[in-house]
């Protein structure tokens, strides 16, 4: 008779973080956890291994962004071996594009890549392990960059992607309680180097703004998870006006019928239709050079020319089209014009 496998520890503890921050949440299984091998993905897999046994898999992205990635992969397999949980490794290159941040193309090809692995081995949603911490850094990140409403929105607690559900059922979270439960029960975890070079706004955030703001405020993550609560609900709002006014003037947006509408809800529709109908999101400035144009188009002869993101927006036969290097005129249908 073949001898029984040697019982594998798992970690079972009642105070782990994580574990009440999964109670409420209702998750079609199996489910996979984002696991990158930091502290928080560690702890929140730990929690979802105990909360539904033997119906968690990780999820890892190699980035060969750093010389440190074959190390965070052997930290994951180690401690999925450890806990006897399915680990699937996915291996991405995340070259940027011109214009684009590295950490922007990695974030892009890591949420593709975990999305990939979660269909093709039948996970039905994915865990992400952003926390309170990440959040307030998230906000602020984006007040430093004069972002509009949805970059203080900042991160939903859920959120589809490549036909994916994504949750993240730590926003409530600190990150130091995680960490400090983790040292607690002696689990080993991968620490990014990259999360603490000063040369990364996100870090100058977290290691010099967060403790400032828990000096000055020691509620600031609740207070701003609320802001950012009131942010996603405003712009949900401003979503449905610009859906409701681009159902009038049409999309493209007819120019006569755009007139009608106050300059603040022209602002709202043309970004609108410009994000969900061609991924093209406007500076401030194209916008309201946009909206200059738009405003002085009285006469049946004046012509818009406006470089908006990686294309152009012109007027044509009354109505604003976007048109791209690669496709020479696209309508918010899809369709060549
Ligand atoms: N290489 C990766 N493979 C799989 N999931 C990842 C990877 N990197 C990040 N994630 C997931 O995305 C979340 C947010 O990523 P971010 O880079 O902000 O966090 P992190 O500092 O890597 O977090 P952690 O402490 O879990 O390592 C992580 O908590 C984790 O769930």
């Amino acid at each position: 008779m073949a001898a029984s496998p040697t019982p594998r520890p798992t970690p079972v503890s009642a105070d782990n973080p994580a574990l009440a921050a999964l109670q409420g949440l209702d998750v079609p299984l199996p489910c996979a956890v984002a696991f990158s091998g930091g502290a928080d993905s560690t702890a929140l897999l730990a929690a979802a291994v105990q909360r539904w046994p033997g119906q968690v898999h990780a999820i890892h992205v190699h980035h060969g962004l750093q010389a440190a990635a074959d190390e965070f992969e052997r930290r994951c397999r180690a401690t999925c071996e450890a806990w006897s949980v399915p680990l699937h490794v996915a291996q991405v290159d995340a070259r940027h594009q011109p214009g684009e941040s590295p950490e922007d193309a990695a974030r892009k090809a890591r949420y593709a890549a975990l999305a990939e692995a979660a269909l093709a081995h039948r996970l039905a949603a994915v865990l992400l392990a952003q926390h309170a911490d990440d959040q307030v850094e998230t906000m602020v990140l984006a007040l430093s960059r004069g972002a509009g409403l949805p970059g203080l929105a900042a991160m939903a607690a859920r959120i589809e992607r490549h036909g994916v559900a994504f949750h993240r059922p730590l926003l409530q979270v600190r990150g130091d309680a995680l960490r400090e439960w983790l040292r607690g029960q002696a689990i080993a975890f991968a620490d990014d180097p990259m999360n603490a070079d000063p040369a990364y706004t996100r870090s100058r955030i977290r290691h010099e703004v967060l403790p400032a703001l828990q000096r000055a405020f020691p509620q600031f993550r609740e207070t701003f998870s609320r802001s950012a609560r009131h942010a996603a609900q405003a712009q949900q709002l401003l979503g449905e006006i610009a859906a409701a006014d681009l159902a009038l003037v049409g999309a493209p947006p007819a120019v006569a019928a755009l007139r009608s509408l106050s300059r603040a809800r022209q602002a709202n529709a043309l970004r609108h239709w410009l994000r969900t109908a061609h991924g093209a999101a406007p500076s401030a400035a194209q916008l309201e050079e946009l909206l200059d144009q738009v405003a002085a188009c009285a006469t049946r002869g004046h012509a818009i020319r406006i470089r908006v993101a990686a294309g152009r927006v012109e007027l044509r036969d009354g109505a604003l089209r976007y048109i791209t290097d690669h496709a020479s005129d696209v309508d918010a249908n899809g369709r060549a014009g």
